[in-house]
């Protein structure tokens, strides 16, 4: 048998919803990691203190007695400055920027990217040390959304050299590339896009719930990916970007997008490190560069995890997991409080 031990494991994208949804798949995140970067998607977005409080308290209400931070994010305005923000730096780990309309829940999202009106948000963002992250694509032809997007990325981290600016669930070499050129740009990988292709999703009978923004690339991109993660890029993190639909709104046309990951994540990617032969490198794709970049100290939570086969349950509530009713490699075997 093969174990692996995983200290404080973190996914630093990641949405949990509200209501019934938030009670079914919040306890899963919050059993086997140890804090998670909570996406402000909602309807409708989290925009003020008050919402974003009371979004917290409902996430800890979900989770009971497990230990687990959320850690929080604004759902970013242009609107915003420093007197808004400073008070509320504390609570707020990050800002999430959508661009408008481009995925699930982001109509209040920015329609342009002119510096100028970006400036007053992203001057007060550097100056508390918040980081920024982004949702980067276009809304140009489907496959080159992201890499459209880069050069976007790139004015953003040369104009802001004092601000984190972090590449949100990145699908693409191209994007890769872009973290070289700029201290201050970083990466979340998600597990889906370290496992399928275009061609997994749409290129034999369509897998509604492998349908996610943005979309799984070519075999050259996923390639690239996995090759950071595996290394532990010190610059990418991982993120699971786990992100629940009911199954009516999966299965139908207009399938919503989002892969629903969060309960398998940890034991796939052990399975994946694994076959790599990189199992020692997962401890920092899965936390120890979340922490370093975010300057963040989860709470205490070991997480054992054996080459135990599981298999994976056809639903949690309404929905769909990645890899339903099949086996996977792996399995979670104790959670401890260390
Ligand atoms: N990734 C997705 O396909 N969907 C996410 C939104 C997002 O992260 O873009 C969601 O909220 O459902
Ligand atoms: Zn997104
Ligand atoms: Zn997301």
């Amino acid at each position: 048998m093969t174990e692996l031990l995983l200290h404080e494991p973190l996914d630093m994208h990641l949405h949990l919803r509200d209501g019934e949804m938030l009670r079914t798949v919040a306890p899963l995140s919050a059993h086997s990691f140890s804090g998670a970067l909570i996406m402000p998607n909602l309807i409708p977005p989290i925009t003020d203190a008050e919402s974003l409080r009371a979004y917290r308290q409902r996430i800890l209400e979900a989770i009971g007695d497990e230990i687990f931070e959320p850690y929080m994010t604004l759902f970013f305005k242009a609107e915003y400055d420093l007197d808004f923000l400073a008070p509320l730096a504390e609570e707020v780990t990050a800002i999430k920027l959508y661009p408008a309309g481009i995925t699930t829940n982001s109509e209040g999202g920015v329609s342009g990217f002119d510096l100028e009106t970006l400036s007053p948000a992203l001057e007060a963002m550097s100056k508390l040390g918040i980081p920024l992250c982004i949702h980067g694509e276009s809304s140009g032809f489907v496959m080159d959304r992201e890499k459209e997007f880069v050069p976007v990325y790139e004015a953003l981290a040369d104009a802001f050299p004092d601000l984190a600016i972090v590449m949100e669930h990145i699908t693409t070499a191209e994007s890769l590339e872009a973290l070289e050129r700029h201290p201050n740009l970083f990466a979340t990988i998600t597990l889906h896009h370290l496992l399928i292709t275009l061609d997994d999703v749409a290129g034999g009978m369509l897998q509604p719930h492998l349908f996610c923004k943005p979309i799984a690339k070519r075999p050259e991109d996923r390639e690239a990916l996995l090759r950071a993660a595996l290394e532990a890029h010190p610059k990418v993190m991982f993120g699971s970007d786990s992100a629940p639909h009911p199954r009516h709104t999966k299965e139908a046309p207009g399938c919503a997008a989002g892969v629903f990951t969060a309960p398998i994540a940890l034991p796939v990617l052990a399975e994946l490190f694994a076959q790599h032969d990189k199992l020692e490198n997962l401890q920092h794709f899965v936390s120890n560069n979340a922490q370093r970049i975010y300057d963040i100290t989860p709470p205490k939570k070991k997480v054992r995890l054996t080459d135990t086969p599981m298999k994976v349950p056809e639903r949690y509530g309404e929905v769909v997991p990645m890899f339903a009713g099949e086996e996977i490699g792996w399995s979670i075997a104790e959670v401890s409080e260390e």
